[in-house]
């Protein structure tokens, strides 16, 4: 058995308050078996990690991978006007080796600036596991549903083809989910089916949820309700294991009603600021005990899928909103883009913390950059200082799939070249 030890780094292990400490890690096949010190005997490989931070892998928890394909192709809209002008078009010309190539594309940017693990929501749903199995990074795939367009069918069977062919494949690196897109996409009958289907095989549901005011008036139009309410209706809430991407737009009785529930909220901070929708109530849903972590939602919006510019982007709206810096402090965003993200997509069993027994999926950090020094609190220079491109090695599944900046399963000159042409191809007639 194949045994990799990391020495002599800070260990931000994300558990206990010991976090962080200086020691070793020992990784055996896909899993930590230890932590502390170590032998050096005890290893085949040693990595150095004098100077580094480790860090449990970031969890991604809402994307969009293959609009990666469409970053800083149409920005500075409301969302309605940049979803049915430019995205959805855009998006009509897309193959499948396009969606290929742009889930690609933001594995390898991904990987690059610390993401393990990553809860995706699009179509061509098998093109992007194939290429999630062929890259060594860790998701939870979705297949969005969008009901109001004549297909829907077509669409269900794909999510139930989806989550038969590849639920806990890749060497259990691929979990799924249902999709239904949004309170305005799928009609009662359409979320009562996928409610139903996700109780009876024990799979978690994605839906955007109260992403701008405009969402929450079109729903109340339509059901008389806002849409927290809507989907507790219609018994989202009483079983099923759910993901909520966004959240915005929650009122005091809407965050009571998601009190208890099971899954919690993915904060976007970067696209919601971009596309103006507002700041989500992330400290009182907190407060009342509902689980948030963070996503960048698609490279289209969020324009980089860099989990730590979220993690500032989330602490100082949330400093700002309430006007107290002392509200989402640094462990605190740190967790959020770790064992937080890992319970939202119930993973945190397997991914989340530098636990012996966890799944080795983890990141080095090179401490010894200006910007980096000197090191006082680290938590606060990891949540303020860091930046994706400080990541120098990324591991998952105790597979090296970076290390000293290098891409190991992505031949990545071949892959910017490729995604331009498409990139080109796709706009061009929008
Ligand atoms: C049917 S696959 C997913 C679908 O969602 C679209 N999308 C991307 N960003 C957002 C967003 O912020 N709110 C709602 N929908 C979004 C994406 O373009 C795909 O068509
Ligand atoms: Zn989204």
């Amino acid at each position: 058995m194949m045994r990799l030890k990391i020495e002599n780094a800070w260990l931000v292990t994300m558990e206990g308050e010991d976090s962080p400490y200086k020691g070793d890690l020992l990784i055996e096949q896909d899993r930590i078996i230890k932590r502390g010190d170590c032998s050096a005997n005890e290893a085949d490989e040693v990595i150095d990690g004098t100077g580094f931070a480790v860090l449990p892998g970031l969890i991604n928890t809402h994307q969009h991978s293959p609009m990666s394909l469409l970053r800083a192709y149409s920005d500075d809209l409301k969302l309605m006007d940049w979803l049915d002008q430019k995205i959805l078009p855009a998006e009509a010309n897309m193959t499948e080796e396009d969606i290929r190539a742009g889930a690609r594309l933001a594995m390898a940017e991904m990987i690059k600036s610390g993401t393990t693990t990553f809860a995706d929501m699009y179509i061509h749903m098998n093109a992007i596991a194939e290429t999630v199995e062929e890259v060594g990074i860790r998701a939870s795939l979705t297949r969005g549903l969008v009901f109001h367009e004549p297909d829907g069918g077509v669409r269900m069977a794909e999510a139930l083809d989806l989550i038969d062919q590849w639920h806990g494949k890749a060497e259990g690196r691929i979990t799924t989910m249902f999709g239904p897109h949004a309170p305005y996409t799928c009609p009662p009958d359409a979320l009562r089916q996928v409610i139903r289907l996700a109780e009876e095989r024990d799979i978690p549901i994605h839906i955007h949820l109260a992403e701008t005011v405009e969402e929450v008036s079109t729903i109340r139009q339509k059901y008389g309700q806002t849409p927290t309410e809507y989907l507790h209706a219609l018994g989202l809430f009483d079983q099923c294991h759910v993901l909520l991407a966004h959240g915005v737009h929650l009122s005091e009785s809407d965050i009571q009603l998601l009190k208890g529930m099971q899954g919690g909220v993915s904060h976007n901070p970067v696209s919601n600021l971009k596309l103006g929708c507002g700041i989500a109530p992330v400290h009182k849903l907190q407060q009342e005990g509902v689980n948030v972590g963070l996503g960048t939602d698609g490279a289209g919006s969020a324009t980089t899928l860099d989990m730590f510019e979220e993690m500032k982007a989330a602490t100082w709206m949330q400093k700002l909103q309430y006007g107290d810096p002392t509200i989402l402090p640094a462990k605190e965003v740190l967790k959020m883009a770790t064992i937080h993200g890992a319970k939202l997509l119930r993973l945190d069993h397997e991914i989340g913390t530098l636990s012996p027994g966890k799944k080795a999926d983890l990141i080095l950090i090179n401490l010894n950059k200006p910007h980096l020094t000197p090191l006082h609190q680290l938590e606060s220079l990891l949540a303020y200082g860091v930046s994706g491109a400080d990541v120098d090695t990324t591991i998952v599944n105790g597979k090296i799939l970076m290390r000293n900046r290098k891409l190991l399963t992505i031949d990545e000159k071949v892959l910017l070249r490729d995604v331009q042409i498409r990139a080109e191809r796709i706009v061009q007639s929008v």
